[in-house]
């Protein structure tokens, strides 16, 4: 991997301490850095190189999931991070950051790689790639590359936006979108599930698949993000990103090749056939959901509207769920169902399989209908796949009873999404960063949704936190014949 410098804005903030610091210093413990590599820490407090050092140092204590490693190793990695201090709307000190870094690629003698990780408030992402432009900084004689932190954008506008202004200084290949869930072990396992087994390849299409549901529940409020979540609400947090990203990944078909290109070529794809909705459609279509007081794991919680933060008239979503249809030949009249929300019953992402039935009625006679064969896909908190079967037990009688199959390795070692992440982009794989293309397309199915819940046309239904949403995402599956697993 080539030696090169880690520019991170935001490197005194809560992102750099929890995830971004133990990522980098995994990969070190497992010689995954290059051998030449410099953190450059920016933010706007006057912090001293030493202190900055110690900051990095308690995050490891705080968030590594590895043990510390011994002083002399350790200190190896700290030496490499160095502090600058910088507003990012001071356009001179971005000409005193160039020289900062060109004198520590001198001193380490290492090329004029940079990749640039915004690691701060989305309104900072506009200035700062027009400050690397105008100051030179991004005119190098190595490679640039630009990691970019969600949300993009607000709506479709304002990601397109956003995007004709970071293509000012930086080429689309040279920009990295973080989508954490596409660091998921589990998420990155769906591309080879699909491919690597061709029995799983031959049944991946609407001849056997009855209905795909994808579901991302959280147990947690709003927790201390008020500010932001309550003009995000879960459509903009988790629905336009992690779980487009999630279907992409499920609905793609196998390319040619597996490269970068040709895997976000499957996605776009997917996106391309993806039906789009009228604001009328929404109502049909889409659930919106706001949770109300509740038990989470026994312990009573307030709804939504008594968060600290959140205005007693607050419409903002908390749940959404929702069916989409993919107009493409191996997708056609497949529904896929996604729902997602705070404090619901657990903490658990999920991808269902659910398989066509035409043997349902085959043991009717025994007054027993065959449960559908599912295949389901636990990317969090557990990293498992199973597939569910029907079989007769010996021990009862021979009657029918659902099993279940857990074919997946024991995963509680694997890397974190960071770690894979930042990893890829270190050496310039941009296969598992989304695509501006599947940024912006996604926005489209969702710019009707927000439109129509901002005109209030679509209900907000309430759900108790603690349960799995509205009464309404129940029925959203059972007009079909469906249910959620
Ligand atoms: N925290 C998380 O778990 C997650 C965060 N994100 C995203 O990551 C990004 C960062 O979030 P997070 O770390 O939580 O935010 P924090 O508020 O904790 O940190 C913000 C950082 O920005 C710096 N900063 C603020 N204003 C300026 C300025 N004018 N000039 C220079 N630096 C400035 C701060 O440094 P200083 O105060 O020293 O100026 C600080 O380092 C956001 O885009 C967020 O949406 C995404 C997923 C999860
Ligand atoms: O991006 C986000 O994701 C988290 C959920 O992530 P997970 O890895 O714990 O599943 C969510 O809580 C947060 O609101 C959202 O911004």
């Amino acid at each position: 991997m080539n030696s090169m410098t880690f520019v991170l804005f935001g490197a005194t903030g809560d992102l750099a301490k929890r995830k971004i610091y133990p990522a980098l210093y995994n990969l070190y413990l497992d010689d995954k850095l290059p051998d030449s590599f410099s953190v450059i820490g920016l933010g706007r407090r006057e912090w001293t190189n030493d202190i900055f050092q110690s900051s990095v140092e308690q995050s490891l204590e705080s968030f590594s999931r590895r043990p510390l490693a011994d002083s002399a190793k350790m200190e190896k990695f700290l030496r490499a991070f160095h502090y600058h201090a910088l507003d990012v709307g001071d356009t001179e000190g971005y000409k005193q950051l160039l020289e900062v870094i060109q004198q520590r690629e001198a001193e380490l003698n290492i090329p004029e790689n940079r990749l640039f990780y915004l690691s701060v408030a989305p309104e900072f992402f506009d200035i700062i790639s027009s400050n690397i432009y105008a100051s030179g900084l991004g005119s190098t004689k190595g490679w640039k590359r630009l990691i970019i932190e969600k949300p993009f954008g607000h709506d479709l506008q304002t990601a397109r936006e956003l995007n004709a202004n970071l293509s000012r200084a930086f080429e689309e290949d040279e920009i990295y979108r973080i989508d954490h869930y596409l660091g998921k072990p589990m998420v990155q396992n769906l591309e080879a599930l699909g491919f690597a087994n061709p029995i799983l390849q031959a049944l991946w299409n609407n001849e056997y698949i009855a209905n795909v549901q994808i579901t991302a529940s959280e147990t947690v409020g709003v927790e201390t993000r008020a500010g932001y979540y309550d003009q995000a609400g879960a459509i903009r947090d988790m629905f336009q990103n992690h779980m487009m990203q999630m279907l992409m990944m499920t609905a793609m078909q196998l390319p040619k090749r597996i490269s970068a290109t040709d895997i976000r070529n499957e996605k776009r794809k997917v996106m391309d056939a993806l039906r789009l909705l009228t604001k009328e459609d929404v109502i049909t279509e889409v659930v919106r959901g706001q949770y109300t007081f509740g038990e989470i794991g026994a312990k009573p919680v307030v709804g939504y509207k008594d968060e600290p933060g959140i205005e007693a008239s607050s419409t903002n979503d908390t749940f959404i769920a929702a069916r989409l249809w993919i107009d493409d030949e191996f997708w056609k009249d497949v529904p896929f169902y996604i729902r997602t929300g705070k404090r619901m019953h657990e903490k658990s992402t999920k991808i269902v399989i659910e398989f066509k039935n035409p043997l349902k009625d085959l043991y009717a006679h025994e007054d027993k209908e065959t449960a559908p064969n599912l295949l389901v896909i636990e990317v969090n908190p557990d990293s498992r796949v199973s597939l569910q079967l029907n079989s007769k037990n010996p021990l009862n009688d021979g009657k029918l009873e659902t099993i279940t199959i857990d074919f997946s390795a024991n995963l509680d070692e694997v890397p974190e999404a960071y770690e894979l992440l930042i990893f890829d982009a270190l050496r310039g794989d941009a296969t598992f960063f989304a695509h501006w293309h599947e940024v912006e397309l996604s926005w489209k199915w969702v710019q009707p949704v927000l439109e129509a819940f901002a005109e209030n046309i679509v209900p907000l239904h309430p759900y108790n936190a603690g349960s799995m949403g509205p009464e309404a995402s129940r029925e959203l599956l059972e007009q079909d014949g469906f249910k959620w697993w």
